[in-house]
């Protein structure tokens, strides 16, 4: 879907990596590695056109992004580290705002499977960090873009629901989509696929 070559980022005139190749393939999952700072998030904002400065290339299905940027945007979610919710409205009305395609039976559902059953109506200053992320990932389960970009998803979840996110994680890669996350915690799925960043020697390796 997504692919990288000869990627560079450079940020208050200070090179964060380059000569990066990677190619972000469907059924695929991602993770975005390395240490406070390396500039995963950097490489994640460039990956979703948010930000516009990289040296190298960046193709969108075989073009480069400059060329099917609308294109591209219909085929992208993208979270970002902020939960990006609305906290005066409740978590419906934030996913009826996000996801205005959706019937509010899909809406009641997507809620009950993120586990806010009970807190639909609920302003959203008065949930909780892991409630108020639940929110804001309730939007994977009513996405029909195929590509998902998550900047550290996992922040302020239980165990559980880490471990229902990487099983949506799996279902997605498995009907064809492609997961690119950022996280400092090691996920456990299968086959994951590891981009390190590291200081002028970016990594690509397997696990
Ligand atoms: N808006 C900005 N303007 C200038 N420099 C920035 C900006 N945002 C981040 N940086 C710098 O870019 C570098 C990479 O930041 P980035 O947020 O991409 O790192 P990260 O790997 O995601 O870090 P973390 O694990 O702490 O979230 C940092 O040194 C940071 O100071």
């Amino acid at each position: 879907m997504l692919e990288l070559r000869d990627f560079s980022c450079e940020r208050d005139n200070r090179l964060l990596f380059a000569g990066l190749h990677a190619s972000f393939a469907a059924g695929e999952i991602w993770h975005i590695e390395g240490p406070n700072g390396v500039g995963k998030t950097s490489l994640l904002r460039q990956l979703t056109g948010i930000s516009r400065e990289f040296g190298g290339e960046l193709l969108w299905q075989g073009r480069p992004i400059g060329e099917c940027r609308y294109d591209f945007a219909c085929a992208l979610l993208y979270i970002g580290h902020q939960p990006g919710i609305k906290t005066a409205l409740t978590a419906r009305e934030n996913l009826m705002a996000y996801c205005p395609e959706s019937t509010s039976a899909q809406i009641e559902q997507a809620l009950t499977d993120i586990g806010l059953y009970g807190f639909e109506d609920v302003g959203c200053y008065r949930l909780s960090a892991g409630q108020l992320r639940r929110v804001a990932l309730a939007r994977l389960a009513l996405s029909t873009q195929p590509l998902w970009i998550l900047d550290e998803p996992f922040t302020a979840l239980d165990t559980q629901a880490v471990a229902a996110l990487e099983q949506r994680f799996v279902a997605h890669a498995a009907a064809g989509g492609c997961v690119i996350i950022t996280t400092h915690q090691k996920p456990s799925i299968d086959a994951l696929k590891v981009l390190a960043l590291g200081d002028y020697q970016p990594e690509v390796r397997f696990v």
